[in-house]
């Protein structure tokens, strides 16, 4: 991984994916970037950043800023109207990298005229620097270029390559929206928490402690998360018992299978 200064990225969308690849960059070391934002209090964390200007559209991005890439991070549903503003850089040899659900290679190929194209997937913690990032180039893609994607995403966390387009989709459900399930995971806790009457301060804080303390540990271990499951779970202990409800054949092991085929086709209904 390169730890050189990232060069100048023009990023389209400044909400919560937008935002924490920024804040990725930043930390990493960024040279400039032309951030492309209607939403103007979404770019408030970079007020005052010398290396950021925002524009609220892509008319209004200085003549002089040439960006050596160009990342996507709209909604998925805004792909159509907001791409043909950025085809002059897909002419002017700009490597773009989108981060859109749903949305293929060959859909964005199509919107931008031929650009060479990444279509990537990362996930939230990319704005502490442990985001995960699954990515696959298009075949316009030079060697360079997607070493150019490999440096941008790297610069938030662990990034993956895949040949195959179609797995985006289910790795969209996992690993881009996982985070969300995890968080959900410390809602339920701190819940259940207050409801067997712990104070809420406490509860909240056992909760989030405990999930990000687990994730820390598996980070940490080289064991499989089975193993450190067990570790907690002693013979006839307590934890068997809320296993056993979690466990049950209608619950997780059917719940987390269907999530993912939820999310995954509604990723594919996106292609649009
Ligand atoms: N959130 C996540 O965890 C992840 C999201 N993604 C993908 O990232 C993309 C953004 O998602 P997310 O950050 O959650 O969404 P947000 O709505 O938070 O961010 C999108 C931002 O783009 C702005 N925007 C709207 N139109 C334009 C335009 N024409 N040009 C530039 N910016 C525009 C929006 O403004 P306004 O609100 O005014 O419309 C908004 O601030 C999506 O495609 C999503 O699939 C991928 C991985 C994970
Ligand atoms: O929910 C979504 O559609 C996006 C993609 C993955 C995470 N958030």
């Amino acid at each position: 991984m390169s730890t050189a200064i990232l060069p100048p990225v023009l990023l389209v969308g400044c909400g919560k994916m937008g935002g924490a690849l920024l804040s990725g960059w930043l930390a990493r070391g960024l040279s400039s970037a032309v951030v492309v934002e209607p939403h103007h209090p979404s770019t408030k964390p970079f007020a005052g950043r010398p290396e950021i200007r925002v524009v609220p559209d892509a008319v209004t991005i200085p003549s002089g800023f040439v960006p050596e890439a160009v990342v996507l991070a709209t909604k998925p549903q805004q792909a159509e109207e907001a791409l043909p503003g950025y085809r002059p850089f897909a002419r002017g040899g700009a490597l773009f990298v989108s981060i859109m659900a749903g949305k293929t290679l060959s859909g964005l190929d199509a919107l931008l005229e031929g650009a060479a194209v990444v279509r990537a997937m990362p996930n939230t913690p990319a704005a502490i620097g442990q985001g995960f990032t699954v990515a696959c180039a298009g075949r316009r893609c030079t060697e360079a270029q997607k070493t150019l994607a490999d440096r941008l995403l790297s610069a938030t966390g662990e990034v993956s390559w895949v040949e195959a387009e179609s797995l985006i989709d289910p790795v969209t459900a996992i690993s881009g929206g996982g985070p969300a399930y995890v968080f959900l995971l410390a809602e339920m806790l701190e819940k259940a928490g207050v409801e067997q009457g712990i104070p809420p301060d406490l509860a909240r804080r056992m909760a989030r402690a405990t999930v990000a303390g687990s994730g820390a540990l598996l980070a940490r271990s080289e064991e499989d998360a089975a193993v450190l499951r067990q570790n907690v779970t002693s013979p006839k202990g307590t934890t068997e018992q809320a296993l056993n409800v979690l466990m049950a054949e209608h619950a997780w092991p059917q719940l987390i299978p269907r999530a993912i085929e939820a999310a995954t086709r509604r990723s594919r209904e996106l292609a649009g």
